[in-house]
């Protein structure tokens, strides 16, 4: 049966683009999943494989984390336009560009300095919690005695631009790892913590709407204001801040995936891509390390189970 070639595209899908601009301290974010698809002359590849009229897909990748650099992203459209006019008006046998955006939205987190010990209000010039925010838990168990409360939250995401290092660590044959004096630190934050209220008469339940609020609230505080040369610092200082400011909370448990950015390798286009400059990173989802611990008050007994926080 003769067959005909009918409707045809291609091009890079999901380039998970975040490109930082820094305008003295205070830090811009725009974090986009862009996704290339290119048609126009392209039968012969199709028929014969002659790939004479194929712009590569991994050249549209390239051209997106490029642009990000050099034009910077003003806004999902405005990024989406300066693409697909390149590759069509540039790119002879590409007729048609389709650049279609996810952008995933960032506002700053506020911190009023007050629990900050060495820093200033400028800090969270460069602290984002992603729009959309968390999913809340509880757990809540009574065996006819006593009641044990866990309330929780995930999916909460934090990244903070600048003032994450790291360096310092093992070095076997198989370390690639470059150290890092100036990198994005990103987690989404799974945390369940245990409340001491046992549920005697005598007791008074706490108020869990104004504890919830305020567990968050430390934590974001803590992230923002921690200058971190690892994650796992970063999740101590959140669970002490959470336990020295909240009486009612005895024990919290982390789980935080590092969700890495690296710095694209910008050199075979002759361009820079520092961080001191604002740098265009590729947002890998994964691997990704997964950083998990326990902060406890000093003499508590842990209780909470060490996979409740990856449920
Ligand atoms: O904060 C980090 N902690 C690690 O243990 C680790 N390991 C790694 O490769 N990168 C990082 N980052």
């Amino acid at each position: 049966m003769p067959t005909i070639l009918g409707q045809n595209q291609y091009g890079k899908a999901e380039n998970r683009v975040v490109k930082i601009t820094r305008d003295g301290d205070t830090h811009h974010i725009k974090d986009l999943n862009v996704s290339v698809a290119l048609s126009g002359d392209l039968d012969d590849v199709h028929y014969s494989g002659s790939n004479a009229h194929v712009l590569p897909t991994d050249t549209t990748k390239n051209t997106v984390f490029a642009y990000a650099k050099e034009h910077g992203i003003e806004s999902a459209e405005a990024f989406g336009l300066l693409l697909a006019r390149h590759f069509v008006d540039d790119t002879e046998p590409i007729h048609q560009a389709r650049i279609r955006i996810e952008e995933y939205e960032w506002e700053r987190i506020e911190t009023s300095d007050a629990n900050s010990r060495f820093i200033g209000a400028d800090e969270v010039k460069h602290s984002f919690v992603r729009k959309g925010q968390e999913t809340r838990t509880a757990q809540i168990t009574y065996d006819g005695e006593g009641v044990e409360v866990l309330s929780g939250l995930k999916d909460l995401t934090v990244l903070n631009s600048t003032n994450s290092e790291f360096w310092g660590y093992i070095k076997d044959r198989y370390t690639t790892l470059k150290e890092d004096y100036d990198r994005i630190l990103a987690t989404s934050v799974s945390a369940v913590w245990r409340h001491n209220y046992t549920g005697g008469e005598q007791e008074r339940t706490p108020n869990w709407e104004k504890s919830y609020a305020q567990t968050k609230k430390h934590m974001l505080h803590a992230f923002a204001e921690t200058y971190s040369l690892s994650l796992q610092q970063t999740l101590y200082q959140m669970g002490s801040r959470v336990i020295n400011s909240r009486p009612e909370i005895d024990e919290i448990r982390f789980s935080m995936p590092n969700k890495h950015h690296f710095r694209v390798d910008l050199s075979p286009f002759d361009m820079k891509n520092e961080a001191a400059d604002g740098a265009v990173y590729y947002a890998a989802d994964r691997p990704y390390g997964l950083i998990e611990a326990t902060v406890l008050r000093d003499g508590a007994t842990p209780r909470i189970p060490v996979d409740m926080t990856n449920l």
